[in-house]
């Protein structure tokens, strides 16, 4: 059977060079495009040796037409602009889109729809194994406490994140207030500061924090008087999420058009 022919956009970012080093070490796949913003400094460089794999013959380019025309699938770590006109380029092309892009505003959730009724999106927050194992634990362990237990989701990334609170603590809150029966909108308190009053029953608080060089680490508290469950998940390598990513864009071949995420590809949506 021919390999599965799959692209990396922001190819030279910290994602793109795990996402193209994955693909490499998966059997029945093959890199068969790189992107690039337009004007970035490594336009024109081999992709397999800007991710320190050796010389692939696929040079990073900033033609995203070109490139969504000639494969299977596109793997996206870039930016929530960037991430919605590749997703109008795959439902034209008719290709899986595994997106990994965290920070989307309301109007980048619509747009992302309206492109899933023609191409194969597979959305998700965190792309690894164990996050989306907790991600189910937290919605089960919410499900099981009443509003006795208040619940604070915590995350830790580099220095370098631009939004917050991080698209995993996103969907570790989403599944906490699923788990509870209420909706996230409802009950989230974000970004506590100064006079804040106390903490109102039912709340779910986030708190991020930012600094050197942390993969991601991620914890959703239960606490309640005199006890408290943590549930902590910690990255301490790309490869996890690179590695899902790349499981995502061979399940969801033959798919068809939808909206899908990782507890689909990873069979969790029952857990
Ligand atoms: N879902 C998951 O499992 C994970 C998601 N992420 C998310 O992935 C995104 C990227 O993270 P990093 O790789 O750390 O960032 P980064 O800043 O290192 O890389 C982003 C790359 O995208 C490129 N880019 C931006 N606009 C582009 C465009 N229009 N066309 C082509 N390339 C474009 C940039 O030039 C840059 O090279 C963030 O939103 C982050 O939160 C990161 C890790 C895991
Ligand atoms: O920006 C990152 O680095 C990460 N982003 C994702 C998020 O927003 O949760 C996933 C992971 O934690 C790393």
């Amino acid at each position: 059977m021919a390999p599965i022919r799959i692209a990396v956009t922001g190819a030279a970012g910290r994602m793109g060079r795990a996402l193209l080093t994955a693909i490499h070490e998966t059997d029945g796949c093959t890199i068969a495009g790189a992107l690039e913003r337009d004007g970035h400094g490594d336009i024109g460089a081999d992709a397999g040796t800007l991710a320190g794999i050796g010389e692939m013959g696929v040079p990073v380019t900033s033609d995203a037409l070109e490139v969504f025309a000639a494969v299977d699938a596109v793997l996206d770590f870039t930016a929530p602009d960037a991430t919605v006109e590749f997703a109008d380029l795959a439902a034209q092309a008719r290709i899986v889109h595994v997106i990994g892009t965290t920070g989307f505003a309301p109007e980048h959730e619509t747009r992302l729809e309206a492109a899933s009724r023609h191409a194969t999106l597979v959305r998700a927050g965190n792309m690894s194994l164990g996050v989306n194992l907790l991600t189910a634990l937290t919605k089960r362990v919410a499900q099981a406490l009443d509003t006795d237990w208040d619940i604070e989701i915590v995350e830790m990334h580099h220095r370098h994140k631009v939004d917050a609170p991080s698209g995993t603590a996103l969907m570790l809150g989403e599944a906490a207030a699923a788990g509870r029966g209420v909706t996230l909108d409802d009950v989230s308190d974000r970004g506590r500061d100064g006079q804040t009053g106390a903490r109102k029953t039912g709340d779910i608080g986030f708190a991020a924090l930012r600094g050197g060089s942390v993969v991601g680490e991620h914890s959703a508290i239960f606490a309640a008087e005199k006890e408290r469950i943590v549930l902590t998940h910690i990255a301490e390598d790309r490869s996890i999420f690179a590695r899902g990513a790349v499981k995502a864009a061979l399940w969801g071949q033959g798919k068809g058009p939808g909206n899908f995420d990782m507890l689909d590809v990873l069979g969790l949506s029952d857990f």
